[in-house]
C-alpha cells in the first residue's frame, strides 16, 4: 500500500512531465501492480476476520442455546424459579458476547503490537547528528571560513561506494568557492557535509576553525542560505514566501521590499495587480522559473546568511533569465562566503577558487586564469567540454 501511495504521489507531483511524455498508462499500470500485493493480503486478512467474526457470533448463539437448554432442565427437574434462570442466562449471554467481541479484535491486536514496536523504536532512535538547540558550540562573529580536511564519506545506504575520497579544499570568509566536475563526482555531497546532513567518516569539516561535529546544528544552519536549481515556493503570497527566509524574527515589509530589489524582483512584483500579496500558487506554479528563482534569492537575502550555497542555481534557465538571475545572485553573494556548484563554466569564472573534482577528490584548484595556464583538466573542460575523468 505504501509503495502504491509513493507511485501515486510521485505521479501527481510530476503530472506535467508525465503528461508531456504521454506516460500516464505506465504509471496507472505500475499503480495497479503495486496495489495487487496489498489486495491479495487484504483478501487473506478478510478470511481471518470472517472466521473471527463467525466464531464471535457462534460463541454468542451457542452460549444462548446452552443456557436456555440447561435453564429449562433446572426449572423442570429441580424446581428452580424461572426468574433466576433468566438472570443467570442474561449474565452468561452478556459475558459470552463480550468474549466474542474481544476475540474479533485478535488480528488488530497483532497489528497494533507491531505498529507500537515500530513507533517505540523510532522514539528510542538516537540520530547520529544531534539536532538539539542547546548542545554544541555557538559563537559570535561567525565569519564563514570553511575547510574540508581529508574528508572521506560513504552514504550509509550504499556502503560499497566511497563518494568522497580525501577531499581537501578551503575557502576564506567572503570568498567564492566553485565546485566543478562531472556528474556524480561528489559536489552536492560535499555541500551536504557542510550543512551537516551527514558527517564525514574520516577527516573533518572546519567552520571558522571549529570541527563541524562540535557545532550546534540549528546555529550552523541559521548561518547558511541556499538557492538551489529547483526553488521551492509555498502556496502563499510573494511577501510570505520571502518572509519564510528568516523565521527567527518578524521580517518587516521594508526588508522584504529591500531584498526583492536586490534580487531584481521588485519591478516585476509591482507590475502585478496584488503586488507583494500576489498568490504564487501551489509550488509557485503561477511564476516562471526565473521569477521563482529570484523569489528564492530574495528569501536568502532576507536571511542574511554568512554562507550562501548555490546549487546549480542558473543551470535550468534560458539565457535571458540566466542573465537577470545571475545579476541577482551577484548581489546576494556580496560579503558572504559562497559555495557554488556549477555546470555552466561561464558563471564561475570570477570565483576565487575553482575546485575541480573527480571521484570524490579535488584534483586541481585555483582561479580561472591559474587553471587555464596549467592546461590541465579544467582547461580541457573549458576549451573542449571534455568530461573530467
Ligand atoms: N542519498 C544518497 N544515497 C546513496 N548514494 C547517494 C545519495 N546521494 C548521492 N549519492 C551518490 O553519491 C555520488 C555523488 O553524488 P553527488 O550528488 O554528490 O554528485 P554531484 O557531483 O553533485 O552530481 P551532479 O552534478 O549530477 O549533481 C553519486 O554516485 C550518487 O549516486
Amino acid at each position: 500500500m505504501e509503495e502504491a501511495g509513493q507511485v501515486s504521489s510521485e505521479a501527481l507531483a510530476n503530472i506535467r512531465t508525465i503528461a508531456g511524455l504521454a506516460n500516464e498508462n505506465s504509471f496507472v499500470e505500475s499503480y495497479e501492480e503495486k496495489l495487487e500485493p496489498p489486495y491479495k493480503s487484504a483478501k487473506k486478512r478478510a478470511n481471518v476476520y470472517g472466521l473471527c467474526f463467525g466464531f464471535a457470533q457462534c460463541v454468542i448463539f451457542m452460549s444462548n442455546a446452552a443456557s436456555f437448554r440447561y435453564g429449562g432442565y433446572l426449572v423442570s427437574a429441580e424446581g428452580l424459579h424461572y426468574m433466576m434462570v433468566f438472570r443467570v442466562i442474561s449474565a452468561v449471554v452478556v459475558s459470552g458476547a463480550a468474549l466474542g467481541r474481544a476475540s474479533s479484535f485478535t488480528p488488530d491486536y497483532a497489528k497494533a503490537k507491531s505498529a507500537a514496536a515500530h513507533f517505540f523504536k523510532l522514539l528510542d532512535r538516537v540520530p547520529k547528528i544531534n539536532m538539539s538547540h542547546t548542545e554544541g558550540e555557538k559563537w559570535e562573529n561567525f565569519r564563514g571560513e570553511i575547510k574540508f580536511v581529508d574528508c572521506k564519506f560513504t552514504y550509509p545506504t550504499r556502503p560499497d561506494v566511497q563518494v568522497l575520497n580525501n577531499l581537501v579544499v578551503s575557502v576564506k570568509p567572503g570568498q567564492t568557492l566553485a565546485f566543478v566536475g562531472s556528474s556524480g563526482c561528489g559536489k552536492s555531497t560535499s555541500v551536504q557535509l557542510l550543512e551537516r546532513f551527514y558527517d564525514p567518516d574520516e577527516g573533518q569539516v572546519l567552520i571558522d576553525g571549529r570541527p563541524s561535529l562540535r557545532v550546534n546544528v540549528p546555529f550552523l544552519r541559521s548561518q547558511i542560505g541556499i538557492v538551489s536549481q529547483e526553488p521551492v515556493l509555498f502556496g502563499c503570497s510573494i511577501a510570505e514566501n520571502i518572509q519564510y527566509g528568516d523565521n527567527t524574527r518578524s521580517v518587516s515589509m521594508e526588508e522584504i521590499v529591500e531584498a526583492a530589489k536586490k534580487a531584481y524582483l521588485h519591478d516585476f512584483v509591482m507590475s502585478l495587480p496584488n503586488k507583494y500579496e500576489t498568490q504564487v500558487g501551489v509550488h509557485g506554479s503561477q511564476l516562471s522559473r526565473g521569477q521563482k528563482q529570484r523569489v528564492a534569492i530574495a528569501r536568502a537575502i532576507v536571511r542574511n546568511p554568512k554562507i550562501l550555497l548555490l546549487d546549480e542555481a542558473t543551470s535550468a534557465l534560458d539565457t535571458e533569465s540566466e542573465k537577470i538571475v545571475q545579476c541577482a545572485l551577484n548581489e546576494a553573494m556580496k560579503g558572504r562566503t559562497c559555495i557554488v556548484i556549477a555546470h555552466r563554466l561561464s558563471t564561475i569564472q570570477k570565483a576565487d577558487i575553482i575546485a575541480v573534482m573527480s571521484n570524490g577528490a579535488v584534483i586541481e584548484q585555483g582561479t580561472h586564469d591559474k587553471l587555464m595556464a596549467e592546461k590541465g583538466a579544467y582547461y580541457k573542460l573549458v576549451t573542449t567540454g571534455a568530461p573530467i575523468s
